[in-house]
């Protein structure tokens, strides 16, 4: 992939660096209302970062004392997420793009360790075809969540952009990405060290849908 198409929000000293590092913090992170708006505070200052490369185009505006020329979206993109952990991340992406449209996956990880399998079962979306997709989730860890997700999209349109926002990454998400979406726009809070034997991020920040939302609880048989 073309170095071009992956950016590292933490590589440049920004206050994101502390939103992040709020993330992860074992103490600050057992505030669930805290750590849910860290991740929609990160929504938000992504969404401004990725505006900057999208296209505009100029537009006249009415004030109540004269006309003006203002540049403006030519289009808002299409913001995807998938449940639960990229709920609040992606209220944070529609707080900033207020006239997108919005996509929402129902995925989940199967414990298998290294080996861990991905099950999608909800999908809910607008037409993709021609947009400019953003596909929001604050963790990629294997990356199977993302690429599964996105190909499973592909069947409602071909977007003509996608972009790919994640908090926190591992180099092996990042690789397995790279591999099977090769034409997406990477755009990451921090880029870890790696995985741990339960596919975890290392250092990460945990299990950020249990820390947003509670932990799970196994399905009553
Ligand atoms: O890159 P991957 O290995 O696929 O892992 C990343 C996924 O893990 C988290 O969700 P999780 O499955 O824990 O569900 P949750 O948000 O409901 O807790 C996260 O929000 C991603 O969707
Ligand atoms: O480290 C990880 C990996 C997947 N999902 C999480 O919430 N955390
Ligand atoms: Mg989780």
């Amino acid at each position: 992939m073309d170095i071009n198409r992956l950016h590292v929000l933490s590589q440049t000293p920004s206050l994101a660096n502390h939103f992040i590092s709020e993330l992860r913090d074992v103490t600050v992170q057992k505030d669930s209302l805290r750590f849910r708006r860290n991740l929609e505070r990160l929504g938000e200052v992504m969404a401004y970062k990725i505006s900057e490369t999208l296209p505009y185009a100029p537009q006249t505006i009415q004030t109540p004392l004269a006309q003006t020329q203002q540049t403006l979206l030519q289009e808002f993109p299409v913001l995807a997420t998938v449940l639960r952990a990229g709920l609040p991340f992606h209220q944070g992406f529609l707080n900033y793009f207020d006239h997108s449209t919005s996509a929402f996956v129902g995925a989940y990880r199967v414990e298998g360790g290294r080996k861990l399998s991905v099950h999608l079962d909800y999908m809910a979306t607008p037409h993709l075809e021609d947009k400019i997709l953003i596909l929001v989730d604050p963790m990629l860890a294997t990356g199977k969540s993302l690429v599964l997700t996105y190909k499973d999209m592909l069947g409602f349109g071909t977007p003509k952009r996608i972009i790919i926002a994640a908090i926190i990454a591992s180099p092996e998400g990042v690789a397995h990405v790279q591999e099977q979406i090769p034409e997406a726009e990477l755009w990451l809070g921090a880029l870890d060290e790696q995985l741990d034997h339960q596919s975890y991020i290392v250092p990460g920040l945990g299990d950020a849908g249990d820390l947003a939302f509670g932990e799970k609880n196994s399905k009553v048989q």
